[in-house]
């Protein structure tokens, strides 16, 4: 992660500049594809070192596009996998899918088991696929709450201030003392797991929770999403209010059942570290950067807020907004 620093510090960097010239004039930005470049360069540059997303280019949107449909197919109901004698006749056409988005190709096998080109394949398309789009969700749906909730802009905006300045662009190590951005990040996980039926998980052995016999071996899905909107758990559930999390000690770190956004236990996420700092520096680089306003006549209460749903949970349309800078040039152009 230490290594890793610089990395994310130059890939906001270019973000912001390029946010900046995009919304030249008060055009309107495109919020989403933005935020998917930084966390797609960032996780690219510190598994392959290279930079691989300029935005637009035709390898940014094969890429988008095989992700896409990657997360898509691992998170449709597939009907032999319950019905398994009508597995081979594939009706409704995802294992065909499956195989061609499996079968690009990335190069010839050098031979050697371990570290055979399907393993390190493997190794690279799960950290790239699992590590850059479960961050960019996150932070878009986390622009599109605070769009509707000025009053928690206008919060960030005075803590940043308070702690960072407008002087320089705020880094890893102003996190800690950003406890109303670390709260916004938190409300942002309760109300949008990216991933929110977590990873299908399956029982090593029977047991029974509350009066229901779970025999060994059964596929479990574990419905993040709703513990994030049980009445019995938050007050108004259904509002985005970081406040919540200002004075209690509830974590997203897999302790409190009631906040997993990453699982929890053995097979919890193993990106949590990587994935929460990248969405925290990301929120803060844009919220300390620019005013956020929906574009003229659109009102906060008008923003489709529709769910696509698939493994992971984005937005079913691209965020679009203005975005208006407030610091001083130079910084957006380092
Ligand atoms: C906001 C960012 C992220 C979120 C919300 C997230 C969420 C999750 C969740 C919910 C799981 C399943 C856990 C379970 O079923 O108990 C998971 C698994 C996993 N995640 Fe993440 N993740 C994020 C970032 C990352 C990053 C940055 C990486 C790697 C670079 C990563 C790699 C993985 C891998 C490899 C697994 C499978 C682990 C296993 O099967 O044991 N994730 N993630």
């Amino acid at each position: 992660m230490e290594a890793s620093k610089h990395v994310r510090r130059e890939e906001v960097s270019c973000m912001l500049k390029s946010l900046l010239k995009e919304g030249e004039g008060g055009k309107v930005v495109s919020v989403s594809s933005q935020v998917f470049d930084l966390t797609r360069n960032v996780i690219t540059r510190m598994v392959l070192n290279t930079k691989y997303f300029v935005s637009g280019s035709a390898e940014a949107l094969e890429f988008q596009k095989t992700v896409y449909e990657y997360f898509q197919l691992n998170g449709v109901f597939v009907l032999g996998d319950y019905l398994p004698f009508m597995a081979w006749l594939d009706f409704q056409g995802y294992k065909r899918r499956m195989k061609i988005v499996h079968e690009r190709p990335v190069g010839q096998d050098d031979g050697n088991e371990r570290f055979g080109i399907d393993n390190i394949k493997a190794l690279v398309s799960d950290m790239i696929t699992t590590g850059s789009d479960t961050s960019s969700i996150t932070i878009i749906w986390g622009i599109a709450e605070i769009l509707r909730n000025p009053s928690v802009l206008e919060k960030a905006h005075q803590e940043l201030d308070r702690i960072v300045g407008r002087e320089r662009i705020v880094e890893e190590d102003d996190i800690p003392q950003l406890k109303y951005l670390q709260a916004i990040v938190k409300e942002t996980f309760r109300l949008h797991p990216a991933v929110p039926l977590l990873v299908p998980h399956e029982s090593t052995q029977a047991v029974q929770i509350a009066g229901y016999d779970i025999p060994a071996k059964s596929r479990l899905l574990v419905n993040a999403w709703a513990f994030g909107r049980d009445p019995s758990s938050w007050e108004k559930p259904l509002e985005f209010f970081p406040d919540r999390f200002l004075n209690n000690t509830i974590d997203i770190r897999g302790k409190d059942y009631e906040l997993i956004p990453f699982g929890s236990g053995r097979r919890g996420c193993p990106g949590l570290e990587l994935g929460l700092i990248n969405v925290q520096l990301g929120m803060a680089a844009l919220l300390q950067s620019f005013n956020w306003s929906l574009p003229y006549p659109q009102r906060p209460a008008d923003l489709d807020m529709t769910e696509l749903f698939g493994l992971t949970l984005p937005r079913a349309s691209p965020l679009c907004a203005v975005a208006t800078p407030r610091l001083p040039r130079h910084l957006y152009c380092n």
